[in-house]
């Protein structure tokens, strides 16, 4: 079995293109992770998610050790076989949704205990928790288990989350079973201050990661703000490892912040937009709900090449979105994730071939023109 190793293959200015192998296959860097929080991408079969060009999926800790539970995947074979994914898998440690989505929750030094928002079960998450969970589902990328600060927050707490999340990062690494093919990655947080920010990231190092992600951001603060804390954060980081921008983004965000020198990226947003109307395009994102689509014979995006964009009408896509239809969903939703994939591989060629600032300018004046 080989070794989790990432490798840097090139750089344009801050832009970054690299290679994460792990036990389950290779990543190609800059990367946009689908979420499959339930052991599904949502209204996509797993099959029809590689077809995009997705090579890594994310799991969640906190819904599944919930709902089917963590020791009944592992009992069926662990996460990829009972999703039929071959592929890389990464999980989050099921802090962040806890604080999102569990009521009833008391946070101390150990962990957190919540009550499920499924059927109000009790249940306590600490790092050594997190990390044998991640284990039963079998992800090949681990995430420590952290505390992420709502925003905005007085600093204080900041620091006192931001010290609670670099202990547990320690216990989380004590506590991660070692075997090769499969990392843990630290998670820096710190809000946007720097100095907090750079505590966290010394702590990190000292403990030392397979990768280092960034927490704490897209939490409400805005673009500017989460483009101006990167500007400092990512130089904290070792440049001999794979950097993880956590629930990020819009496409507009993945393309400054891999300018930045991010190097993978997760979010809810191109799955989530599929089951609301709203596709992405070249020109910006389209709501087909509009009733401007009902008479339009033209494909969503003519550059685009996924079955959507090669076999419907915006005319039809208007009609099942406003009929309610699953297929919906279903067209939408590949679309989104073939949309960001093909970002990805254009990101990815225009490094490659030093061009990264010319394709930065050349979506940015694209982007948000407004649909054709
Ligand atoms: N909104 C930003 C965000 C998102 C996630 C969730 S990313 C995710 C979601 C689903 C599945 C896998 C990863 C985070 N997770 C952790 N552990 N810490 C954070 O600071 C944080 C910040
Ligand atoms: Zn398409």
């Amino acid at each position: 079995m080989t070794d989790f190793s990432f490798e840097l293959l090139g750089a344009d200015g801050g832009a970054r293109r690299g290679r994460v192998t792990c036990a389950h296959g290779v990543i190609q860097t800059p990367a946009f992770m689908p979420v499959g929080t339930a052991a599904t991408v949502k209204a996509m079969l797993p099959e029809n998610v590689a077809a995009t060009g997705a090579e890594i999926i994310l799991g969640n800790t906190y819904h599944l050790m919930l709902r089917p539970g963590a020791e009944r995947i592992a009992r069926l074979g662990g996460l990829h076989a009972f999703m039929n994914w071959p592929g890389p898998i990464l999980t989050d440690s099921g802090g962040y949704q806890v604080m999102s989505l569990s009521e009833l929750r008391k946070l101390d030094e150990n962990g957190v205990t919540f009550r499920s928002h499924i059927d109000g079960s009790y249940h306590t998450l600490t790092p050594e928790r997190s990390m044998e969970i991640q284990h039963q589902l079998g992800s090949d990328i681990t995430m420590c288990f952290d505390e992420c600060p709502p925003y905005p927050s007085e600093k204080a707490d900041v620091a006192r989350a931001t010290q609670l999340s670099m202990r547990w990062a320690a216990r989380s690494r004590a506590a991660f079973v070692n075997r090769p093919g499969y990392g843990l990655f630290g998670i820096n947080q710190g809000g946007v201050h720097e100095d907090l920010r750079e505590q966290s990231a010394q702590a990190l190092k000292e403990i030392g990661f397979d990768g280092y992600a960034i927490g704490g951001l897209a939490v409400g603060e805005g673009r500017a703000l989460m483009f101006s804390t990167l500007d400092f954060t990512t130089l904290m980081l070792p440049t001999d490892k794979p950097r993880y921008l956590m629930g990020v983004g819009k496409p507009e965000d993945l393309v400054g912040a891999v300018a930045r020198g991010v190097d993978m990226f997760d979010c809810v947003l191109p799955t989530r937009s599929g089951r609301t109307a709203q596709a992405f395009t070249r020109r910006g994102p389209v709501n087909l709900k509009n009733a401007r689509h009902g008479d339009d014979p033209r494909p969503l995006d003519d550059h685009c090449s996924c079955p959507t964009c090669r076999n419907y009408s915006r005319a039809y896509l208007n009609h099942v979105v406003k009929a309610g239809e699953i297929i919906a969903a279903m067209l939408l939703t590949w679309h989104n994730l073939q949309y960001y994939q093909d970002l990805m591989a254009d990101i990815r060629r225009a490094i490659e071939s030093g061009t990264f600032a010319a394709f930065e300018a050349d979506f940015q004046s694209q982007y948000g023109q407004g649909d054709i």
